[in-house]
């Protein structure tokens, strides 16, 4: 028998489309979301769909593997992206990835991480309380084979003391996590505000 789709969680993947489609983090088709349910099962949006005008039937569970409990549905192309989320951080309760033009633009500039420094907002970063801080996010190459993309990602996290909770994929996004869909958001945003600051101190120098 298959468990239902608890409400909450539809409601927080729906609320998150909209609030990053008002900040054109999701344009066209781009962006996934998900969140943790009980029992090793995680709701995740369905493929090629626009993020920001989602509805219940947009969303749908997979298990920790990336496997649908509907075989009927596609899960988001990079459902893979978000179960090594959730295998390897315990505490990960919702995952939000997005296209920014800032990350898209930065994560094509940078080399294997790149680094926000002396921000206020770093503080949206755990075990960071103040602005005289840095995180290096690390930076992916971008691979369509997603599986192959979370093997790297895995062997980045093998070689790190300390995981920052968000990476990015060269040219093409950014995966941020956190305990639960409000604190997703807030960490997003406050990561966006950062990468945004960047952005535009690069163009005046
Ligand atoms: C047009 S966006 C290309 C795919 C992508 O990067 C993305 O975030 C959306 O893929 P999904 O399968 O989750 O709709
Ligand atoms: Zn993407």
């Amino acid at each position: 028998m298959t468990l239902p789709l608890p409400q909450p969680a539809i409601e927080a993947i729906i609320g998150a489309g909209r609030r990053m489609d008002r900040r054109n983090w999701v344009p066209a088709t781009a962006g996934n979301f998900s969140v943790r349910l009980p029992e090793g099962r995680v709701a995740v949006t369905r493929s090629g769909v626009h993020k920001g005008y989602l509805t219940p039937e947009a969303v749908m569970v997979v298990d920790l593997d990336g496997r649908p409990e509907d075989a009927a549905l596609r899960p988001s192309a990079e459902t893979l992206l978000h179960c090594g989320i959730y295998r390897r951080f315990a505490e990960a309760g919702a995952v939000l990835h997005g296209h920014s033009i800032a990350n898209t633009v930065l994560s094509r500039r940078a080399g294997e991480s790149l680094e926000l420094a002396g921000y206020e907002l770093l503080k949206a970063f755990p075990g960071l309380a103040t602005h005289d801080a840095s995180v290096a996010l690390p930076v992916f190459d971008n691979d369509q084979d997603i599986a192959r993309l979370q093997a790297a990602v895995e062997g980045r996290w093998a070689a790190m003391n300390v995981v920052p909770p968000g990476y990015l994929i060269r040219g093409h996004g950014v995966y941020v996590w956190a305990r639960d869909m409000e604190a997703a958001l807030a960490r997003l945003e406050a990561l966006e505000f950062m990468l945004e600051c960047e952005l535009l101190q690069g163009r005046i120098g």
